[in-house]
């Protein structure tokens, strides 16, 4: 089933449901309908619902909506306990972070509007308890569903369980809110990779959800890792195959709530919100970048003239709050898809990339990051044959000497370990830089021109101001500070570090020409003879120079 949206349809707004249900906006605050009300008025008073408010996304919505829309009555946020930490602890922790210092400054007592709610989205009924489940349906207004596994090797159930039956078992919950206005979930542009062109339609599912979770319930995981490829067949991994259907679930219930669909890119550090360059991932560009910084990645495949269609994290939360209002005040016929990308209004290429990238190491040169492995130098090709040779060359035989360095100094070899990790992840990574696809993105332009300008410029997500150069740099500087929470201060040591790695490499290659001449010239009587040869036609060469400048004095 596809559904096909325009702008004159996304402007009817303000009808009943199909089947009669009431849509509940209107039980709910004044604001409803009211669409003159800026996106800060809309969210003041109304309690928000956010899953995966712990992640990369999460945190950057959460922080946003207290900064942004300070009258927002509370964000009701489902955690669970990980890695020995309790939900208390694990939300104590994230609210320490940096990226809400602003916050902080604005209102040091924000906590108080976030409630946890212990939820463990894999489980039935999403382990929420009933009394949880009560508090939710009488209060919540909006939902915005972050939570996924955003992992290119799941195995196939579990992303299937996270990405499409919690989804589900959400959508449940939803229907149980009394005063629930929007429902927005979060996709991935990728969902739909195995088309070239990508409109903000729902396409057809590659199969019906109900029918493989039905099949797979009864299948060993044997059975299911064997059958995986062939059944995602033209998508690359089991990520964005998930991600397909989840739309697809979502889409079901667009006659009884009011549903945004955002489908972001390659989402990256952030533009200008709260501060520029906060990232706190190895995930898609920031692991390369790091990998880089650090000299282990020296070559990477990616298609020159294809789009690298990264979009800065804030970009994604603003444009998710203004579809929130959007879908709320407006209240859609059907659901509506936002394509958040770059690439048709401000296309950035990996080519491009390729290119600055020089500007990248020098930033990395000039902001190294603590104990590179080499010097950073990173380059980008297309051709497959040059970058197995550079693999072999940068990659494998630098980790070949370092492991047997260690093995000889009594350690553990470490780096060969280490690069074919890399090599996993870059492979993973290479079908989305190697190929190129065309998103259209008018419902994020009608959205813009539906904006106040004031909200224009509070919930920014005008790409076309963009300067990526000065982006990526910020990024790279982010891996450092938020990422590998490295001090700046600690620059001078890593400079210093730096210019011992290339002191090294002055030796190792001026040890590598000894020793080529031990082994392969003093040894070989034509070796020898083709070098004194070389070496009379530099000298015949030099004196001839000499000579003939002699004269023309
Ligand atoms: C220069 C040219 C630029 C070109 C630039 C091209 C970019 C081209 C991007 C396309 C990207 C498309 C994106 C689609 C857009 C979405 O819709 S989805 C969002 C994207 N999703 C992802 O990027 C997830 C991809 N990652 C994965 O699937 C898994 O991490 C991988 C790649 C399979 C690796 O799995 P793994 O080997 O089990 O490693 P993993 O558990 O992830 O990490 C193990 C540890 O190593 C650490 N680690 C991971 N990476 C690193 C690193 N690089 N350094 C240091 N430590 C690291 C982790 O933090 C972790 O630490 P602990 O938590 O254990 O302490
Ligand atoms: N990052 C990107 O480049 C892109 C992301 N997206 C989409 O954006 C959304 C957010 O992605 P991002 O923030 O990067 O992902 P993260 O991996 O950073 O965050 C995932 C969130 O989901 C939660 N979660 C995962 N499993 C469970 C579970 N079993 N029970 C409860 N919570 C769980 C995590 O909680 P916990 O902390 O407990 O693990 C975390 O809060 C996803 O839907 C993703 O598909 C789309 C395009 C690109």
């Amino acid at each position: 089933m596809s559904t096909e949206l325009s702008e004159s349809q996304d402007l009817n707004g303000l009808e009943q449901a199909t089947d009669g249900t009431s849509r509940l906006t209107d039980i709910c605050s004044g604001t409803v309908g009211n669409s003159m009300a800026s996106i800060a008025e809309y969210y003041a008073g109304k309690s928000v619902l956010i899953t995966g408010a712990t992640g990369f996304m999460g945190k950057v919505l959460v922080e946003k909506l207290l900064r942004s829309c300070p009258e927002v009555k509370a964000l009701y946020i489902l955690v669970r306990p990980k890695a020995g930490q309790s939900m208390q602890q694990r939300v104590s922790d994230m609210m320490k972070c940096k990226l809400f210092d602003r916050v902080r400054e604005d209102n040091p007592d924000f906590y108080q509007k976030i409630i946890p709610i212990s939820s463990e989205l894999t489980q039935p009924g999403l382990a929420i308890s009933p009394e949880d489940v009560e508090k939710l349906s009488a209060c919540i207004n909006i939902v915005f569903h972050c939570a996924a596994t955003i992992r290119f090797d799941e195995p196939l159930k579990h992303a299937l369980q996270l990405n499409v039956i919690a989804t589900q078992q959400l959508l449940s919950l939803a229907h149980q809110m009394h005063h629930l206005e929007a429902f927005i979930h979060i996709s991935t542009a990728y969902a739909n990779c195995n088309r070239k062109h990508i409109d903000e339609v729902i396409y057809p599912p590659p199969v019906e959800p109900k029918k493989l979770i039905e099949s797979l319930e009864w299948m060993d995981d044997g059975i299911v890792r064997d059958i995986t490829p062939r059944l995602i067949s033209d998508r690359p991994n089991t990520y964005t195959y998930t991600k397909a259907l989840a739309e697809y679930v979502v889409q079901q219930e667009q006659h009884r709530l009011n549903i945004g669909i955002i489908r972001p890119s390659i989402v990256g550090a952030s533009w200008q919100e709260p501060f520029p360059g906060w990232i706190d991932n190895f995930n898609g560009p920031s692991g390369v970048f790091i990998a880089a910084g650090k000299g282990i990645l020296r070559t990477m495949r990616a298609n020159n003239d294809a789009v690298a269609d990264l979009i800065p994290v804030d970009v994604v939360i603003n444009l998710t709050l203004a579809a929130g209002w959007y879908t709320a005040v407006h209240r859609p016929k059907t659901a509506l898809v936002y394509n958040c990308t770059t690439g048709g209004i401000n296309p950035f290429h990996w080519g491009e990339i390729g290119r600055y990238i020089h500007h990248v190491m020098s930033s990395f040169k000039r902001n190294p990051l603590e104990q590179a492995f080499r010097r950073p130098n990173a380059n980008i090709t297309s051709n497959y044959l040059i970058n197995q040779y550079w693999i072999l060359v940068s990659h494998k035989f630098p980790a070949l000497i370092y492991d047997l360095i260690l093995r000889l100094t009594g350690q553990k070899p470490q780096m060969m370990r280490i690069f074919n990790r890399l090599h996993k992840a870059i492979g993973l990574l290479e079908y989305f830089s190697s190929q190129d696809w065309e998103w259209n993105s008018e419902n994020m332009s009608m959205l813009m021109s539906q904006l106040t300008p004031e909200d224009r410029k509070t919930f920014n997500f005008d790409v076309r101001q963009l300067n990526w150069p000065e982006y990526i740099e910020n990024y790279c500087i982010g891996t450092k500070k938020y990422v590998l929470n490295e001090d700046m201060s600690d620059i001078p040591a890593a400079r210093q570090h730096l210019r011992k790695l290339r002191n090294i490499r002055y030796t190792f290659n001026t040890l590598l020409v000894v020793f080529i001449w031990r082994v392969f010239i003093a040894r070989s009587q034509m070796a020898r003879n083709i070098w004194y040869f070389v070496v009379s036609l530099c000298f015949k060469f030099l004196s001839y120079f000499r000579a003939s400048s002699t004269l023309t004095n």
